[in-house]
């Protein structure tokens, strides 16, 4: 994985003409630029918790000469999102940033005193032609030429443009890698290359599950750190009891052996992922490298689990924001290799730098049928109905909801996650016997049900054959049901695995009537949840990457897309957005 993170560049851009007007706009026009690059720092994070970095061309931008030294120091600078700032008129296209393969924003000062925002319109217009997309930010009231605030309504879409530009950044040049195949006909699992290398502009890696037997059996993994992580296991993961039938159970000894397997697994899988130089000095120096993978996902059924134990373990310990090493930025880890919810559940990380649930979207169930099981009526944000949210495989323990920020439920990035929170969360966390109908190899499953009352966005990328990737999401509230009213609906499934309860928020129309019709437009069997109501951020995202998407209910307010999405239809914004991304085309 690359650890030099790209760079915000930022383009200070003024009126070329000497004699006055540009000596009288160079205080300001810099000014911005510093401003807005210390606002980004002081609020946007890499992965890692460090602040984002700002390089600010060395001069204002008055012409072609000056344009195009910015565009050196940037391009020596792994400069990956761009954003001009003018609170004057400029020259547009002798100004503007031509990198056709980065995101672009564009702040014109709303000020009387000068043209701000008519270059803004001039040169959004040379983008527009250009087939360049850019991001069009203008304040809403007048400011005074000597204001030096950023508005409020200027800093949301900063925020969001930039939030989103340094994901489609972060992703690109890095790996997807695939550990196994397609699993049980999962089409999300039928990895496609080129969807990988165009929209997101990653590489695909490819390994077959027998290299884990043979890290297993050469000991290629580090033996003093599986010492440690198995007695880390031992020590907090509560195993819990075993839900099979009494002649399916297998002995605690052979239990015992499984677990140390599932601990290995855990180990390998983040080597073959990101690598891990212990193994050089072991002798294994190509081992030593890994697949540079940002993200990956591990086939599992059924070739490995009808032998070996299933990845449960190692899905959701490699998700969460710790381990035996302490805390961590998550590794992003699809079950089934579902490459396209692992996708999905990319884009939520790097949006929001917290761990991710992955989910089968199992049941919808109606407040009728929640009441004919239970006598139990719906109510709150449930009263319409909920989806139950459910898998073997990659929730992240961080899913539990033990984690807090004033007294309420949260999903963190793990740098403010406390010690004690970790401890709550593996306590309210068991690993179970894994299903040995479902699982021959056994193995564990991480069970838990996810604190009710937090925002949370469930989201999905679908590939549609003759029109590319589309996105759909859903923010909701997680759910908490009476815990006899819980335990019914959970029995009548596979009580091992997680379950979030979850409740899309209603708009009354389109896929949105109803919680049914969530469940009916959802395009696949797999969802990627994550913390916080992101839709907005999402939908940006998938408007940089040309993803038009599908079904939202976000309101209109909060939808910024770049300003030529509005030339292809204003009346239906979900019409345009399809138009947008088809003329335009993939990024890559
Ligand atoms: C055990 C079963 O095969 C599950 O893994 C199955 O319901 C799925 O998760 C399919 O995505
Ligand atoms: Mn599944």
């Amino acid at each position: 994985m690359t650890t030099h993170y790209p760079k915000i560049g930022i383009r200070p851009t003024i009126d070329g003409r000497r004699r006055g007007v540009r000596e009288s706009l160079e205080v300001q026009t810099m000014g911005m630029a510093e401003r807005v690059a210390a606002f980004l720092q002081e609020n946007l994070r890499y992965p890692d918790g460090s602040p984002v970095e700002c390089v600010i061309a060395d001069s204002t931008i008055g012409g072609v000469k000056e344009a195009s030294a910015a565009q050196a120091k940037f391009s020596g600078a792994n400069v990956g999102v761009s954003i001009t700032v003018t609170p004057c008129w400029c020259y547009g296209s002798e100004t503007m940033d031509m990198d056709a393969g980065i995101p672009h924003a564009v702040w014109g000062f709303n000020g009387t005193e000068r043209p701000g925002a008519v270059y803004l319109a001039a040169v959004l217009s040379a983008y527009a032609q250009k087939g360049i997309p850019a991001f069009g930010i203008y304040g809403e009231d007048v400011q005074d030429s000597g204001s030096e605030e950023i508005p409020a309504d200027v800093q949301a879409k900063l925020l969001r443009f930039a939030k989103s530009a340094l994901a489609v950044a972060l992703m690109k040049g890095n790996s997807y890698l695939s550990m196994g195949s397609v699993s049980m006909g999962i089409a999300g699992s039928i990895v496609n290359d080129q969807f990988f290398q165009e929209y997101l502009g990653m590489r695909n890696e490819y390994i077959d599950m027998s290299e884990f037997v043979r890290r297993f059996e050469e000991g290629i993994y580090d033996q003093e750190e599986f010492a440690r992580a198995l007695q880390w296991t031992k020590e907090n993961c509560q195993i819990g009891p075993d839900n099979n039938p009494a002649h399916l159970q297998v002995s605690s000894e052979e239990k015992a052996v499984q677990l140390e397997t599932c601990v290995k697994m855990a180990l390998i899988g983040r080597d073959l992922m990101i690598g891990n130089p212990v193994l050089a000095e072991l002798g294994f120096e190509e081992e030593a490298q890994g697949h540079n993978a940002l993200a990956a996902g591990f086939q599992g059924q059924r070739q490995w689990t009808d032998h070996f134990p299933n990845g449960d373990f190692m899905e959701t310990i490699l998700n969460s924001s710790f381990d035996w090493n302490g805390k961590r930025a998550p590794y992003i880890l699809a079950t089934e290799n579902d490459s396209l919810n692992g996708v999905t559940m990319l884009f939520n990380y790097l949006l929001t730098n917290t761990a991710q649930i992955f989910a089968d979207v199992r049941t919808y169930w109606s407040p009728a049928a929640v009441k004919r099981v239970t006598g139990y009526e719906l109510q709150g944000e449930a009263a319409c109905g909920l989806l139950h949210l459910i898998n073997s495989g990659s929730a992240a323990l961080d899913g539990a909801g033990e984690q807090t920020r004033d007294g309420q439920p949260v999903i963190k990035p793990f740098w403010e996650i406390t010690d004690e929170e970790v401890d709550a969360t593996l306590k309210a966390t068991q690993f179970r016997a894994a299903s040995q109908e479902y699982f021959r190899g056994g193995g564990f499953s991480t069970d838990y049900l996810t604190k009710g009352g937090m925002p949370v966005t469930m989201a999905r990328l679908n590939l549609v054959k003759g029109l590319g990737p589309v996105l759909q999401l859903a923010e909701g509230y997680t759910v908490e049901l009476p815990e006899e009213v819980h335990r019914t609906l959970d029995e009548r499934t596979d009580p091992t695995w997680p379950t979030t309860w979850f409740a899309p928020i209603l708009t009354g129309s389109g896929s949105f009537s109803s919680v049914y019709d969530v469940m009916n437009n959802w395009g696949a069997n797999h969802g990627a949840i994550s913390y916080g109501h992101i839709g907005a951020d999402l939908i940006t995202l998938a408007s940089m990457l040309r993803i038009p998407v599908s079904m939202h209910n976000v309101e209109a307010a909060r939808i910024f897309r770049p300003r030529v999405w509005s030339l292809f239809g204003t009346e239906s914004l979900e019409a345009a957005d399809y138009r947008a991304c088809q003329s335009f085309g993939p990024l890559y």
